[in-house]
């Protein structure tokens, strides 16, 4: 029987995993400073081969691409190299970090260092040389040219966890073939539309839920108006989010006592985003006496305990029906259960990763989305308007009714080109040389994509610093003259984000219904809130709103109560 053998794999591991954890540290050349890198943890990309041809004067495999702008190399040019890029030394990234304060700004460091050093440079960490890209044509070269089986970084602090643990790598850290092999279990059912549509129900089950919060946390502490740190709320309405859509389960995130099993899940996700960059900094050598080191691993063990209670809670359900004789169908973990095609440590090690990487990011965009509609009135009314036209009355917005409203997409869109959530992804070159330019880079270069730089370049994106929407609407002129990768909030290509369809999904059936049902007004206090890098980008401080009754709210609060039953 399939579960009892799950259970007793489970019972093993559990056994496995108890007693003193050994430390498999060693001296590693490449973990010196990498504060850069950190904002690295997520990588993207496809292989591309149109567009490339292949030489092999030199005997190997070299891509160069042949048509992008950027590309100046002719026949019987000799190709520059890593050595003739510019770019700040060892010291000079110490004192940028440390000195001039960019520690947790190094989104707004990409700008600064294109300045002065051009569209590619270097930039050196001890022994680690970073090859930083800031244009848009540069990027679509690197990610058009990355391989099978395209790589981020090494990640050595997540990667060590692991070790430590016995634990498996999900996607996010996996890589190679092993990579390629747990994408092809865990996409169809997140990235399929017909399956992704299918969890709309769910996710405004917990939408409905958040609008009663939202209702709850302004009459108790906000004399009536004001939501207090509203990122904090959606992290929230994240867990729960994702957590309905892997388990068919309610965490009780948006019960007015929130437990204590989510508070401690989002502190932790939190936690282990913001040590994983302070932690990098040091040789993996000196790790197991750091303190915070200590705090790192706790945070990664909460995440695990509290996926693993959460799995080990689906298979023992799951047994039972079966034991009944009743029919075991289901969504997200059922279907990866039943289809025995991982192992329940395997499925463990995804889970963990899809449960961390559905929390801050979906709830960081959505926050600065409202940030600016409280700020600017007219998007906000212009967007309430589509949604009422869509849905009238007491109609809740759903996934096919989202498709009808272009400006919601078109918020979203712009929200991630000012604040993408990844502000710089990266490529690891493994399997061959690569053209980038008029440069001509080796294997194992890392790349580091500065996409945060190139959201912000005014010959993409006129008015780079304005909220505009409307410049993602299909027919506008700025539209037409866009860049295809002038702002890839998710990545592109196979390594892709695996949540893009269920993020987006989250964010339209949540904006839109906030919006048709609150007012979002800015906090009084006229405090503006700039982002930060912590691994990724989110607000340096509490985004404060005020939300007003909509005179349709009691009745869509009616329709909500109905449909929630
Ligand atoms: C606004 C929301 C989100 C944004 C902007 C975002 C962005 C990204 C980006 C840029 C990557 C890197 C892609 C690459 O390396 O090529 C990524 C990877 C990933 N994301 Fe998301 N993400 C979001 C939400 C989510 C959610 C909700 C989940 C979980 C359900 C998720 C799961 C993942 C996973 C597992 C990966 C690793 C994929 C791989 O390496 O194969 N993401 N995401």
């Amino acid at each position: 029987m399939i579960f009892t053998s799950l259970i007793a794999e489970h019972d093993q591991l559990l056994k496995t995993r108890t007693g003193p954890v050994p430390f498999r540290g060693h001296i590693s050349t490449v973990n010196m400073l990498r504060t850069c890198v950190s904002n690295i943890g997520w990588r993207m990309g496809r292989p591309h081969r149109e567009g490339l041809r292949r030489v092999t004067d030199r005997g190997d495999d070299v891509h160069r691409p042949a048509s992008t702008s950027s590309t100046v190399m002719g026949h019987g040019t000799k190709p520059k190299t890593i050595d003739d890029l510019p770019g700040p030394s060892f010291p000079t990234s110490l004192y940028w970090l440390f000195v001039k304060g960019y520690f947790q700004t190094t989104q707004q460091m990409q700008i600064e260092h294109s300045k002065i050093y051009g569209p590619l440079w270097k930039s050196k960490y001890g022994p680690l040389v970073v090859v930083n890209v800031a244009t848009a044509d540069l990027i679509e070269q690197v990610l058009r040219q990355e391989g099978r089986h395209p790589v981020r970084t090494d990640m050595p602090h997540w990667r060590t966890y692991r070790e430590l643990r016995n634990q498996a790598h999900g996607p996010l850290t996996e890589m190679g073939a092993k990579w390629q092999r747990i994408r092809s279990i865990l996409n169809p059912r997140m990235l399929k539309p017909k399956h992704v549509s299918s969890y709309s129900n769910t996710i405004n089950e917990v939408v409905t839920d958040f609008i009663h919060r939202v209702a709850w946390l302004r009459e108790t502490s906000g004399h009536g108006l004001m939501v207090h740190d509203v990122t904090t709320e959606l992290y929230k309405f994240a867990f729960e989010g994702i957590c309905s859509v892997l388990f068919e389960t309610r965490m009780g995130c948006m019960n007015e006592d929130v437990p204590e099993e989510t508070e401690k899940f989002i502190l932790s996700v939190g936690e282990m985003f913001q040590l994983s960059q302070i932690v990098i900094i040091f040789p993996k050598s000196v790790w197991p006496y750091l303190p915070f080191w200590k705090r790192f691993v706790a945070s990664w063990d909460y995440l695990f305990k509290v996926a693993e209670r959460l799995v080990q809670k689906k298979i023992e359900e799951l047994q039972e029906k079966v034991d009944l004789d009743q029919n075991v169908e289901g969504a997200y973990l059922t279907h990866l259960l039943l289809s025995e095609q991982m192992t329940v440590t395997e499925i463990l090690g995804s889970i963990t990763e899809l449960l961390l990487a559905g929390v801050d990011t979906t709830s960081n965009t959505i926050s600065w989305s409202l940030y600016h509609l409280a700020k600017e009135p007219e998007i906000q009314e212009q967007l309430y308007q589509e949604v009422i036209k869509v849905c009238p009355g007491d109609k809740i917005p759903t996934s096919d009714d989202t498709s009808h409203m272009p400006y919601l997409k078109a918020v979203i869109r712009e929200t991630l080109r000012l604040y993408p959530v990844v502000p710089g992804n990266a490529r690891l070159t493994v399997e061959n040389e690569i053209v980038v330019g008029d440069h001509l880079f080796p294997k194992k270069t890392l790349f580091h994509l500065c996409h945060y730089a190139v959201s912000y370049d005014k010959n993409i994106f006129p008015e780079p610093h304005a909220f505009l929407p409307q410049r993602w609407l299909r027919g506008s002129e700025e539209k037409a003259k866009q860049h295809p990768f002038g702002s890839v909030p998710f990545g592109f290509g196979i390594r892709a984000c695996l949540g893009r369809r269920v993020a987006e999904l989250e964010m339209y059936l949540l904006l839109s219904r906030l919006i048709k049902h609150y007012e979002v007004r800015p906090d009084p206090t006229g405090a503006t809130v700039q982002p930060i890098t912590r691994t990724l980008l989110c607000p340096a401080k509490p985004i404060n709103l005020q939300f007003v009754d909509r005179g349709a709210g009691p009745q869509e609060s009616r329709a909500a109560a109905q449909h929630q039953q």
